[in-house]
């Protein structure tokens, strides 16, 4: 079987593509061929050993092209290693209750398909660039912005997921 791995994202203002790559970095490193896509853009599963998949929360959820991916592909996708991954904002503070909440956005894909291992990292919210309702809904929560991303997680994560896949 081929080692070729995909890591599948989803993304509105580009954070969570950043880290797809670097968890696509991280597995090559590892000498494993490594595919890092937008999940829309992936046709046919068939060349993948193994596929790591993540979104952003938000509003609580995962944005809806991941889940309707792995929905669309569930029966490919129980046959080979599975990883997601989850980025938001919340989970800077890395509280039980905090992190609770952020693995519920994973409960309906956990449902279609077991993973084999989930990561849950800190994002990015910019304060300009944002459509008029996302800015309205920032301004509403006073959210923080700023960049949170803790790349020596993302990496240390890609590394154990590497593990997890070559076990299977
Ligand atoms: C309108 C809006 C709603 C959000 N809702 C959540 C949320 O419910 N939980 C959370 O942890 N982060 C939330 N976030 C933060 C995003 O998940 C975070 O900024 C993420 O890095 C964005 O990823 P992207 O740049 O790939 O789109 C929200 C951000 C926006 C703009």
């Amino acid at each position: 079987m081929t080692e070729r791995i995909l890591v599948a994202y989803a993304t509105r203002y580009g954070s969570t593509a950043e880290v797809a790559e670097a968890i696509g970095d991280e597995l090559r490193k590892a000498g494993v061929d490594v595919d890092v896509r937008p999940v829309g853009e992936v046709q046919d599963l068939s060349p993948y050993r193994a596929a790591v998949i993540g979104s952003p929360i938000y509003m609580g959820k995962w944005l809806p092209e991941p889940q309707v991916f792995i929905e669309r592909n569930q029966q490919r996708l129980r046959t080979i290693p599975v990883a997601y991954f989850t980025v938001g904002l919340t989970v800077t503070d890395r509280s039980p209750e905090i992190l609770r909440k952020a693995e519920a956005s994973m409960d309906s894909v956990r449902l279609l398909v077991n993973p084999v291992e989930v990561g849950i990292f800190p994002g990015r919210l910019k304060s300009s660039g944002l459509s008029f309702t996302d800015r309205t809904i920032v301004k509403m929560i006073r959210a923080t912005t700023g960049d949170f991303r803790d790349w020596g997680a993302v990496r240390a994560w890609a590394q154990a997921v590497h593990q997890k896949i070559i076990a299977t």
